[in-house]
């Protein structure tokens, strides 16, 4: 990743409370329309580090720059959109009429305000009260907020929490486009399933450290996770398809194999040539709650 393109670069960055180094060297950049996950246990760091981009405390060591800016400075707050967990709206105002003094305050034109409604689906709920929607709602209009004025660097922090599953695959697709228009996207989220296949890269904190940055591929295999791959057999050909791959046997007819990823083409060679022994075959490479537990599974207390 060049300078050019670090929409977000953090180096060597520690924050300490009194003796408790909360953040400790910690490297992350994010490119322009990069979708980076950020994952770790509850008190790893993850809020710390959204609020020293923010410019919200200080860092006791290294640097953070928000499109080239220092966190903080009205460049950098320029570039940055942040939806926090919980958002918080005036309750008294309209979801319109709310979007509409955002976008004032972003430099937008009035009327980009509906289409932007209309995009995360609060079209018809725009001029209720906010007092008057739900928690899923309210979170819509946070990343409509966070779509105001096409942001360099946008931070989620556990964008999807208490959202349903349509609303959830809705916000991605949002954040998708986001990406796609330029934006680098860190997401801090626990949600490990939902982020396994919508983000480009996987950062994971333990105790204040970085202890991986990498694709999902890339990480699985740095951990020499296995894949495992399920062999049903046909009826009464299971003892052989076990004497000849070896594996576990389950469930009277199925054999069970593990492999790393580079013997995955070498173990579908030897089933292919088992021919109609083997009636079905399912394989599970390593999921993102498999590399994660590897990564920092015993760092909880
Ligand atoms: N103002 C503070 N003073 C002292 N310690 C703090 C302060 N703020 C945070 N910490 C400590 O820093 C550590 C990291 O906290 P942080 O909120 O960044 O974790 P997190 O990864 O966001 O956790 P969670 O997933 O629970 O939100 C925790 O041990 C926390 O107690």
């Amino acid at each position: 990743m060049t300078d050019d393109t670090r929409a977000l670069a953090v180096s060597a960055l520690t924050k300490t409370y009194g003796q408790a180094e909360v953040l400790c060297g910690i490297d992350l950049n994010v490119a322009a329309g990069e979708r980076v996950a950020l994952l770790g246990h509850n008190g790893a760091g993850k809020s710390t580090l959204i609020k020293l981009v923010l410019g919200l405390i200080r860092a006791t060591g290294g640097t953070i720059t928000v499109a080239g800016h220092a966190p903080g400075s009205m460049a950098a707050r320029r570039a940055t959109a942040y939806l926090p967990e919980q958002v918080a709206f005036h309750k008294s105002l309209t979801g319109r009429e709310q979007l509409t003094t955002f976008a004032r305050l972003a430099g937008e034109h009035p009327k980009t305000v509906s289409p932007l409604l209309e995009r995360v689906g609060l079209a018809e709920a725009a001029d209720r009260r906010i007092g008057t929607w739900s928690k899923g709602m309210r979170q819509r209009l946070g990343l409509a907020q966070a779509l105001l004025g096409r942001r360099r660097v946008a931070l989620l922090d556990e964008p999807t929490s208490g959202l349903d599953p349509i609303s959830r695959h809705d916000l991605y697709a949002v954040i998708a486009e986001m990406a796609a228009g330029g934006t680098a996207v860190l997401i801090a989220s626990h949600a490990l399933t939902e982020l396994e296949a919508r983000t480009d890269r996987i950062a994971i904190m333990r105790k204040g450290r970085l202890v991986a940055d990498d694709t999902l591929p890339g990480l699985s295999q740095q951990a020499g996770l296995p894949t495992r791959i399920r062999l049903t057999a046909r009826d009464g050909a299971a003892d052989r398809v076990h004497a000849q791959l070896g594996g576990a046997r389950v469930n009277g007819c199925a054999v069970e194999l593990c492999c790393t990823a580079d013997q995955k083409m070498a173990q579908l060679a030897r089933i292919s040539g088992l021919g109609d022994a083997v009636r079905d075959i399912e394989m599970a490479p390593p999921s993102l709650e498999d590399i994660y537990r590897h990564y920092c599974g015993e760092a909880r207390q």
